[in-house]
C-alpha cells in the first residue's frame, strides 16, 4: 500500500496548476446516461473516483474514450473524455459497485428517468456519516416513481415515464439535487425544486444539461425549475476547476508560508472559504492566472468557523482548516454541521502533537508553536490531506499511511507540492 513520506519545514514557493473538480466531473459523467448521444467532457481529472466511476457506467453500457483512446492519456494530468452509452444494457448498479462510491448512487436518476427503470444498491454508511438516501427517494416520488426497497436494493420504476413535480428538499442535498435534475430533465411537464443545493457543481451540471438540449433555470438559486423534454443531446462541456484542492492548497501555503500561484483556480467559487484563510493571515490575491497566495512573516491567526451549504465555507475544506489551525497563535474554534462524524482526523492530528477537544459537532482547537512529524493514518479522503497540511510544517518526518483515500481527489498531489519545494514523495507498495 502506497504511503507519503513528508520531511516539514520547507516554504512552498511557484506554481500550482488546479485540476478539474471531481465532484462536477463525477455527476457530469454520469449524466452521459441520459443520452444516446456523445458527451464530450474537457477537464476531466485523472482520480482513483473517476476511474471506478468510469467501471460503473460501462456496466450500464457506457463506452468511453480518452482523446480518442481508450487509455489514459500518459501525464495522467486533467484530460478530455468521450461517454456514449448508445444503449442502457443493465439498469441494475450491483453493491460490489455502489458500496466503492457513494456518488454511484446518483445513477439511479438517469437510469429511471431513461429506461423506466433502475435497480441501485443502497450505498451504507461511509466513515464520515451515516449518508441516507431518504430526500433521493421522496424527490423521484415526487415525480411520480414507484420506490421499493428490495434486498438491500432501491427498486425504482416510471413505467409510463416521470411526470414533473414539485419537490421542497426538506434539508440541502448535493447529491439528490444533481439526480432530481437530471431525472426531471427528461419527464413530463415542469418540477419545481425548493431549498435546492446551489453549489457550484450544481450550476456546472444543470449548464451541461441544458447544452444538451435540456431546459433548466434557477440552479445556483434556491429555486431550480426544469421543463422537461422528450430527449437529450450530446454536448462538449468543461468541468469547473476543483474548489476544494484550490482551498486545500492556499491553506498548505498559509501553514508553510511561501508564495504559491493556484493556476486556473476561480475566486468566486470559494469566497468564503477564501476570506476565512485572507482572516487566518495569507494574503489572497485573484489574478488573470488564477489565485496568489501568499504568507510572510506574521503567523497564523485562529479563526471561528461553521461548515454550511454553498456559499458557505464546505465540509470537504474542514480537516484542511483544522489542520492550519493547529499551529495558529490562540484558540480556534471549527464547527462541522453537515456530517455527523468527520471529525476523525482529530485523533491523528494529535498525533503530529496538536491540542484538539471535542465538544458536541464543535472542534477547539489550541494553537501550539511546534508539531513534530509522526506516523499517521488517512482515515478518509480529506482528511488525509489534512496530515499532508501539518505534515509540511512539522519537525521532521511525517508518513501518511492509506493514500488510497487521497487518491480519490488529489491529482498528482505529491508532484505539484514537491515542485513547489516542498520535501514530499510517495512511497510505493
Ligand atoms: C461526490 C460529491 O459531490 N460529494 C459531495 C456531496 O456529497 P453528498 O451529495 O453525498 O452530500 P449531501 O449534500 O447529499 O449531504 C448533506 C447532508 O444531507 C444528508 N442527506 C443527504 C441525502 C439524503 O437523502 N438524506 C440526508 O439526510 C447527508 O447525510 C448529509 O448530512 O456534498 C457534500 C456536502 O457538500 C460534500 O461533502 C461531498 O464531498
Ligand atoms: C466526501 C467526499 O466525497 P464523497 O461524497 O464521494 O464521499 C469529498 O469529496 O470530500
Amino acid at each position: 500500500m502506497d504511503r507519503i513520506r513528508i520531511v516539514g519545514g520547507n516554504q512552498l514557493k511557484g506554481a500550482i496548476p488546479i485540476s478539474g473538480a471531481k465532484n462536477a466531473a463525477l455527476p457530469l459523467m454520469i449524466a452521459s446516461l441520459l443520452t444516446d448521444d456523445t458527451l464530450t467532457l474537457d477537464n476531466v481529472p485523472h482520480l482513483a473516483d473517476v476511474e471506478q466511476l468510469i467501471r460503473i457506467l460501462g456496466n450500464h453500457g457506457v463506452d468511453y474514450s480518452v482523446n480518442g483512446r481508450r487509455e489514459s492519456q500518459g501525464d495522467g494530468y486533467s484530460r478530455t473524455i468521450h461517454f456514449t452509452a448508445r444503449n442502457i444494457v443493465n439498469s441494475t448498479a450491483p453493491y460490489e459497485l455502489v458500496s466503492k462510491m457513494r456518488a454511484s448512487f446518483w445513477v439511479i436518476g438517469p437510469l429511471l428517468a431513461r429506461t423506466g427503470e433502475a435497480r441501485v444498491s443502497l450505498p451504507g454508511g461511509c466513515a464520515i456519516g451515516t449518508r441516507p438516501v431518504d430526500l433521493f427517494i421522496d424527490g423521484l416520488k415526487a415525480l411520480g416513481a414507484e420506490i421499493e426497497i428490495d434486498n438491500g436494493y432501491v427498486v425504482a420504476r416510471a413505467p409510463k415515464g416521470l411526470a414533473g413535480g414539485r419537490y421542497a428538499f426538506p434539508k440541502v442535498s448535493v447529491g439528490a439535487t444533481h439526480v432530481l435534475m437530471m431525472a426531471a430533465s427528461l419527464a413530463k411537464g415542469d418540477t419545481v425544486l425548493e431549498n435546492a443545493a446551489r453549489e457550484p457543481e450544481i450550476v456546472n451540471l444543470a449548464d451541461c444539461l441544458n447544452a444538451m438540449g435540456a431546459r433548466i433555470s434557477g440552479a445556483g438559486t434556491h429555486t431550480i425549475t426544469i421543463e422537461g423534454v422528450a430527449a437529450l443531446s450530446g454536448a462538449r462541456h468543461r468541468v469547473i476547476p476543483d474548489r476544494i484542492e484550490t482551498g486545500t492548497y492556499a491553506m498548505a501555503v498559509a501553514m508553510t508560508g511561501g508564495d504559491v500561484m493556484l493556476e486556473g483556480a476561480r475566486p468566486d467559487l470559494l469566497e468564503n472559504a477564501l476570506d476565512v484563510i485572507s482572516r487566518a493571515g495569507a494574503e489572497i490575491q485573484p489574478t488573470n492566472e488564477g489565485i496568489r497566495v501568499t504568507r510572510n512573516g506574521a503567523g497564523i491567526a485562529p479563526v471561528e468557523v461553521t461548515t454550511e451549504p454553498f456559499p458557505g465555507f464546505p465540509t470537504d475544506l474542514q480537516a484542511q482548516l483544522m489542520g492550519l489551525m493547529t499551529m495558529a497563535k490562540g484558540r480556534s474554534r471549527i464547527t462541522e454541521t453537515i456530517f455527523e462524524n468527520r471529525f476523525m482526523h482529530v485523533q491523528e492530528l494529535a498525533r503530529l502533537g496538536a491540542d484538539i477537544s471535542l465538544s458536541g459537532q464543535t472542534a477547539i482547537v489550541e494553537g501550539v508553536s511546534k508539531l513534530k512529524g509522526a506516523p499517521v493514518m488517512a482515515t478518509d479522503l480529506r482528511a488525509s490531506v489534512s496530515l499532508v497540511i501539518a505534515g509540511l510544517a512539522a519537525d521532521g518526518e511525517t508518513t501518511v499511511n492509506r493514500v488510497y483515500h487521497l487518491d480519490r481527489g488529489f491529482e498528482r498531489l505529491e508532484e505539484k507540492l514537491s515542485r513547489c519545494g516542498a520535501a514530499i514523495e510517495r512511497i510505493s507498495g
